[in-house]
Parts: C-alpha cells; structure tokens; sequence
C-alpha cells in the first residue's frame, strides 16, 4: 500500500478550501492510501517537464498534484487545485534532490527561464551583482545547482530574488536569501547545512529525499495520521520544523540546554516540540513552564493543538514556576500567609524607622530580593562577601552590615507573624526540594527564561536530577521585561556547548522587524550565560508595508487617530480579531478602548488569559507577550509614558540602576512592537519618547 507524504504548500492550499471541497480531498486521500494499487488513481500529465508529476480526481472541478517514485511508493501531495490550473501547474515545474541537504526541491523551471532572460538584460548595465562577494564554490556548497547558480549570477538587487521566491527550489531560495541578507557561507552553512553535511545524495531517490525533508513534507502512517495533519491545517508548526528547529527538539542533550533567538524565530514552537518529544521518551513526568499564568495558558493551549494523544499528554504537567513552588510549599507546610505589597513596604518602613538607617524602602527591598533571595544568602559573612552585580549604588563594610540588620530584622519580624512573600515561598520550595531524593520530573523545559528570578531558576534545578536532557531553556534576553539580570551559571545551571541560536523569523515582516530591531541596536544585553546576547541575522523572509509612525499634539488627537487606524484596517478585511492595541499604562489601554467602542468598533481590555476572537484586544505591553496580531497600533509612546516617570531609578540616584531601568522599558517596548504580524502603527502626543530617537 502507498504511503502519503503531504508537502507544506498542499496544507496551505488545503486550509483555504471550501470545508465540502475539504472533506472530498479528506476522502480521495484517505481512499487512495488503502488502495493496492496506487498507480491506478493517478493520471499522467501530457507535455510534463517532469513526467513523475500526476494528478488525482477530487471532484469534477478539483484536480490533486501528486508526485510519484519512480521506485518505492511515497506519494507526495503537493497541491489541490482547479482542473486546468492543476495541469499547467505540473507541466511547468520539475522536482529534483538537493545536493546539499539531500532534501526534495520543486522548482518552477518555465518562471526561471523566463525572468532569466529579463534579468540578464538589465544584469549588464549594473556595476556591481548582487552575489560579487560570495564565490562559485561557495554557492556549491551550500546546495546550489547549476540552474539556480546562473540565475543567482543575473541577480543585481534583493527585490529580484524576493521576486523569484515563488518559483525557485525553496532550500537554495532560503540560502541566496540568507547571504543576501547578509549572512556569511558558514552562518548560512551552519544555519542550512551542518546538521545533514558529508553524505552523498541520489539525486533520483525522491523517496529517499521525501524522508529527509521534514521541514516541508510530512509522512503520514495510515487514515488516523492524515487526519490528525488535515485536522488544524493553518498551524503548520504543528507539522513542519525548520532543520534547525528540528535538530534542537530532538537532539540528545548531556546536560541543561539552551535556545536563544529574536522575537517570532519559532522559540515557543521549540519548546513545545520539545516537551512532546520528551514525554514520548517516557522515561519520567515533564514539566512544561514559564514565569506567568497567562503565558502558562497560551502553552496549554498550543501543546492541546500539538499532542493528539492523551498519554502523552498526561506525562507533561504545565503550569508557571509559582504554582509549583506553592505546591511544594503546600505539600510541607499547608498553605502560606502571604504579605501583600503594601504590608510588605509598611514592614520595611517600621524596620527603617527602629534601626535609624539611611536607606529607603525600595533600595533594601531590591537588595533583599536580588542579592540575598537571588544569592540564597543565609549569613552576615555570607553577604559581606556576595556579589552585587547590577546593584549600582556601592556599600562599604560598615553600610553592608546596617542592609544586614534590616534585612536580617525584616525576616525575624516576617517569621514571627509566620508571613511569606511569593519570593520566600519559592526559595522555601527550593529547600525542600533541594533535600529530597525522588525530584517530581524527569525533564524540565522553561519558555520564556529570560523573565525568571533566581529564586525561580533555583527551585527549577533542585526539581530535577542532574542529568541527560534535564534542562531545556528557551528565551530572548531582548525581551526581557522584569528586572531579573540572572546568570545561569551561578544557579547552577551550565549550558556552556548546548545553545542553539535561531534567526528566522515567522511571524513579521522584514520591514516591522527591521524598524523594531532598531529600538535595541547597540544596547549592551547579556546572554544569561557571562557573555553578550546578539540578534545578528535575526530576519524574516516576508515582506509588506513600513511601519508607520506618527506624533500628535494632544491625546485626543491620537485616540482619534487610532480609531481611524484601525477602521482603516476593518474596512481592508481585517478581521476584529486580528487587530491589536498595546499602551504602556493601563488608563490609556481603558481610554483607547472607550475610543474604539464609542466609534462603534468592538475592542475590549485584556485582562485574563483569553483574547477575544471578534474584538480588537487592547492590552498593556506587558501583556502582550506570548501574543500576536496582525495588526497591531502601539499608542502613547511619549515622553512622560515610555518609559513613565516613576518607573526608571533617577541616573542621579543610582547611575546603574538607571541603565537597567531604560533597558528594560526599551526591552518592553521591543515587546510589543514585534507582535505586529503585517501591520504596525506606533504613535505618541506631545513629545516622542526617548527611546524612538533616531527611528523614522
Ligand atoms: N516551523 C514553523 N513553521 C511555521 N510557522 C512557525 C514555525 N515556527 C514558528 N512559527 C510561527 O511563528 C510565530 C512565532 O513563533 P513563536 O511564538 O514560537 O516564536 P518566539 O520565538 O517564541 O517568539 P517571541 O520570542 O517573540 O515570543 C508563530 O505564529 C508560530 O506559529
């Protein structure tokens, strides 16, 4: 019996269907996979440039392109469409074998020829080419073909290969994408090549070539596997991974691993894959977390999508690194008193007050949360002795013990009243764990890591045993949007020669990333790890409008000028749904939504884990993360509200502190502009804030 192969195009094309048309191609497949003899279902294409090209009847009208083995019987579904159309479509393209990366290729070889001869007419005009600086050898090596080699030798300017998208073989696209980008060979080699280097590939095995390409073709094992695929066509990360993504969710880790990557490189989709790849292991529970509940459901809700079976998914627990530690707590001490922010300030207040110090409430509560919690410091020689990095304001011995003696009289008085900070809960929980043999999981896989406090990072490590594929990481210091500076190192957790970085973006386009990249450029942010984070070669293949920016005098001006916005995105098809509205504070998210709705456009305020699907959802940038739009309007970036006065420590103050407060508010701000998936729009009243400076 055949097996079926379904090829990334076919399920783009499947998704817009008419859901009748839907179910006869559901059918036409799943009739022809049980049959004995496929052959027998497929018609042959006359005047085919590839004659293992065939099509299959759907309906009358609708015709399947199906790729045929010369040999073997992996049959590769490649489009569905209108008769006529299905055969032109055939008659044009040939498939072919990547040298390179063994995988199968489907190019469209009459568009090649045809814009060959334009391009090479306007080609001997233009002083320089677009590929004078990478060699012959070079583009051999990364996959490309003679036929590509020469249209690729024509090419002046990158519009023209954006162009030539549609009908070049997809791999070699992406490699002459990437150097024009301006990757080096070895980035796009490393990228493209070196998780499949050294073999040699027979070109004419396409079976063979199917099996390798699980980045754009999927293999389906009878009915109940083309039913899962065919089940959620537009989530195609369900299905297909980037080589690079691949190799990361399945490798086989030492110790803790870590992926890196700008925002919409596919780091979620990792670290789900990840979370269902390891509890198909089966060798013991996994924990599948993050550091808020919001983005915990967001989780939840795409490992539904992507575990379709209940056993697996059973083995993975989801929930934030808070409700474990409270758990934890719990299962020892029954449930925790907590003291809420304003008792906790009160608190500190008193302790100032009876010791006479010349410190203010917040100064001793950062030092206690990100010096002593985040160090696990337990004596005064311990904290004479501790680390102060990112502290700013120095203390000398003497001043070192009076912070001591209030932190120290802070948690006698806390213990007293048996009152607990979530901080405390968690370092308490990390105790425990720290003392018990039996951990709860086997394998702990983080998104998001960048947000965690050290506190946090600790209680994941004592939850798991050192080990093979103990830890998984995935995050974005560039997003960072809480205070939490943390080197994994000193939590115990190494990852030193297991970080991946990925730098394909599929979310946005390369005009919104390009413009948002420009809010962090330069900034000095480091990689958890002792060194420097980069987004170099962070990119997207996709293209559309240029951001638009606009200032006006006063807020009124701007709300209207948003409701416009965004009726202007309704009335281009733009469903409610798919349209965004971020804000730095939370009245002006209330006020754009009182706007849109007195404009008769549905918005609501986001507050839970749910996002409306036929409202626009008006949030404030922290609660954008985990989100996407494809549209989105980020208001107020002014200079009183981004960042507002208040938030950031005065430079005078404490120099450092001010650094990190700017760059957490630029981080935030990076945030939400890169949710855009099509359309951005970034306004302010009065004066711009600081951080668009220089940004058109
Ligand atoms: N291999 C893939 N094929 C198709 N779509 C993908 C793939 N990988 C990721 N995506 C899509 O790209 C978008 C961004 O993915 P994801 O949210 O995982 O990125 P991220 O790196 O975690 O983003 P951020 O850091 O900005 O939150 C999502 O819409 C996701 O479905």
């Amino acid at each position: 019996m055949p097996s079926l192969a379904i090829d990334r195009d076919f399920l783009r094309e499947y998704a817009k269907l008419e859901k009748p048309v839907q179910d006869r191609v559901t059918e036409a497949f799943a009739k022809f996979e049980q049959s004995s003899h496929a052959g027998q279902h497929l018609e042959k294409v006359s005047n085919a440039r590839d004659d293992r090209f065939r099509t299959i009847r759907i309906t009358q009208f609708w015709r399947g392109v199906v790729l045929a083995p010369e040999s073997g019987d992996t049959y590769t579904l490649l489009k569905v469409l209108p008769h006529d159309d299905a055969y032109v479509w055939a008659q044009r393209r040939s498939a072919s074998v990547n040298a390179t990366t063994g995988r199968i290729e489907i190019r469209d070889v009459s568009a090649i020829m045809d814009s060959m001869t334009g391009l090479a007419g306007i080609a001997k005009h233009a002083p320089v080419m677009l590929f004078d600086g990478v060699s012959d050898a070079d583009l051999r090596r990364l996959g490309i073909d003679e036929q590509t080699l020469a249209f690729a030798r024509v090419l002046t300017d990158p519009v023209q290969l954006d162009a030539a998208r549609s009908f070049l073989p997809g791999t070699q696209w992406d490699v002459l994408a990437g150097l024009a980008a301006g990757l080096s060979p070895e980035e796009v080699w490393a990228e493209l090549g070196e998780a499949i280097v050294g073999e040699h590939y027979d070109p004419d095995d396409l079976s063979a070539a199917v099996a390798r390409s699980s980045d754009r073709v999927v293999l389906v094992d009878g009915p109940d596997e083309l039913l899962a695929v065919l089940r959620h066509p537009f989530a195609l990360w369900r299905v297909y991974l980037h080589p690079v993504q691949r190799k990361t969710v399945e490798a086989h880790y030492r110790g803790p691993a870590r992926v890196s990557g700008g925002p919409g490189t596919g780091k979620t989709v990792v670290a789900l894959h990840r979370a269902r790849y390891l509890a198909r292991l089966d060798d013991g529970p996994v924990l599948l977390t993050t550091f808020t509940s919001t983005l915990t459901g967001s989780l939840s809700a795409g490992l539904k999508l992507l575990v379709e079976s209940d056993q697996v998914r059973e083995r993975i627990d989801v929930r934030n690194v808070d409700q474990l530690a409270h758990q934890v707590f719990r299962d020892h001490h029954g449930a925790p008193r907590l003291l809420d922010a304003g008792q906790e300030n009160e608190l500190w207040r008193s302790v100032i007050t009876a010791l006479g110090l010349p410190f203010s409430e917040a100064f001793l509560k950062q030092e206690w949360r990100q010096v002593i919690l985040a160090q696990n410091v337990s004596t005064a020689q311990e904290y004479l002795s501790a680390k102060r990095t990112g502290r700013g304001r120095r203390l000398g011995p003497r001043q070192r013990a009076e912070v001591w003696q209030a932190i120290w009289d802070f948690s006698q008085r806390l213990r007293e009243y048996d009152l607990w900070t979530h901080e405390m809960v968690c370092a308490e929980a990390a105790r425990l764990l720290e003392g018990q043999a039996d951990k709860p999981y086997r394998h702990i896989v983080v998104d998001e890591a960048q947000d965690l406090s050290p506190a946090q990072w600790r209680l994941l490590r004592a939850a798991v045993d050192r080990g093979p594929n103990d830890l998984f990481l995935v995050g974005d210091t560039h997003q960072r949007i809480y205070s939490h500076v943390v080197s994994l190192r000193d939590v115990g957790i190494e990852v030193a020669g297991r970080s991946t970085r990925l730098t394909l973006n599929y979310r946005t386009t390369a005009e919104i990333l390009a413009w948002s990249l420009g809010l962090v450029r330069g900034e000095p942010i480091d990689d958890m790890d002792g060194g420097l984070d980069s987004l170099a070669g962070c990119r997207s293949e996709m293209h559309g409008m240029l951001p638009t920016i606009t200032g006006y005098h006063r807020k009124s001006g701007e709300l209207d000028g948003l409701s416009a916005t965004v009726r202007g995105w309704l009335e281009a098809g733009v469903k409610p749904g798919e349209i965004g509205v971020a804000a730095r504070a939370r009245w002006l998210v209330d006020a754009a939504v009182k706007v849109l709705t007195a404009d008769s456009v549905p918005a609501v305020a986001l507050t839970g884990a749910a996002v409306p699907a036929d409202a626009v959802s008006v949030g404030t940038m922290h609660r954008m993360k985990g989100l996407e739009f494809r549209c989105l309007a980020v208001i107020g970036v002014n200079d009183k509200s981004v960042p507002p006065v208040g938030a950031v420590t005065s430079a005078a103050d404490d120099a450092s502190a001010h650094r990190q407060d700017m760059q957490r508010e630029r981080c935030l701000l990076f945030v939400a502009c890169t949710r855009a998936r099509e359309q951005l729009s970034v306004s302010w009243h009065g004066d711009r804030s600081e951080l668009l400076a220089g940004l058109g």
